[in-house]
């Protein structure tokens, strides 16, 4: 019988589908993993911005990754929108017993719209309690420069930065993404002592609404398939690029991107409008 690989997102949610649980879980059916969610909070968000959030209680976050953990093991798990130090800590005491399952951080801290989504001592703890165990941490420019205190404005300041989140922080790798920089779409992994450069063509749109999680879940659905980091950030790379190439054009601001965009490449003639 074919093993089927399962993922598991512990995020936070997003009403029209473009970030959050909601982009993870897209992204994963897209990579043909099954996935698997528990949410964290509730975000009334669309394209335009965030306009309130709701923590679930900790005890139901925990009822809810009991309810996974005692039935289906993931074969990867991925963090998303954490804000607070008690979810935080719940988090790692799961990740600590179960050593063997790659773990991915993604630290979203400030959404695109620049609406904060943790405060300053949820990054600290981040920082010192979870990153420690991550086999990957996928920070953006803004999120990168909060977790390693220095400012990063181009390609060696990327490279720099995935350096000290691996050699200071303690991750195994990162991923520091150049999206928020000037020029081609550029992110630099650092793994196992070697830099590697992730480029494509930068697109000219607004609509890059998750990108992030999108990017950070399609890593994890390959590492949940026992791909290396080297391989699973090249191919997640790939399905973002394909994902903002191909705008779906919905939403009022930065819109969502189009997790199918990769369905379009393969078949152009049904390259959408
Ligand atoms: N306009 C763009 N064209 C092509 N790739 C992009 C563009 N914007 C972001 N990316 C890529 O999307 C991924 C997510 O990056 P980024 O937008 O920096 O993350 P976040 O959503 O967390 O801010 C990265 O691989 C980045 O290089
Ligand atoms: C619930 C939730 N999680 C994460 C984000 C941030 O998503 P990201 O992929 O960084 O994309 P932007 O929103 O920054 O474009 C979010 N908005 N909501």
């Amino acid at each position: 019988m074919t093993k089927i690989v399962t993922a598991l997102t512990i995020a936070g949610t997003d009403p029209t589908g473009g970030a959050g649980i909601q982009a993870d879980l897209k992204t994963f059916q897209e990579r043909e993993v099954y996935g698997m969610s528990v949410v964290t909070s509730v975000v009334a968000q669309n394209t335009l911005g965030v306009k309130a959030v709701e923590h679930l209680p900790i005890d139901f976050i925990d009822q809810q990754l009991q309810a996974v953990f005692t039935d289906i093991e993931p074969s990867a798990i991925k963090t998303g929108m954490i804000s607070t130090i008690e979810m935080m800590e719940l988090i790692a005491s799961y990740v600590k017993k179960h050593p063997d399952i790659p773990y991915i951080i993604d630290p979203v801290m400030v959404a695109t719209s620049g609406d904060a989504l943790m405060n300053e001592e949820s990054r600290r703890v981040i920082r010192e309690l979870l990153v420690p165990l991550a086999t990957i941490v996928t920070p953006n420019v803004p999120e990168a420069e909060i977790l390693v205190d220095f400012k990063i404005s181009d390609l060696s300041d990327l490279e720099k930065a995935a350096q000290t989140i691996v050699k200071d922080l303690g991750a195994k790798a990162a991923v520091v993404k150049g999206g928020h920089l000037a020029g081609k779409a550029v992110d630099v992994l650092y793994v196992d002592g070697n830099v590697h450069y992730l480029e494509a063509d930068r697109f000219e749109t607004k609509h890059t609404h998750g990108t992030g999680c999108t990017f950070s879940a399609a890593i994890s659905a390959e590492l949940a398939k026992g791909k290396s980091i080297v391989e699973a950030t090249a191919l997640a790379k790939d399905f973002i690029t394909d994902a903002i190439q191909y705008p779906l054009n919905l939403g009022l601001g930065s819109g969502p991107t189009n997790h199918w965009g990769h369905r379009l490449k393969e078949l152009p003639n049904k390259k959408e409008d």
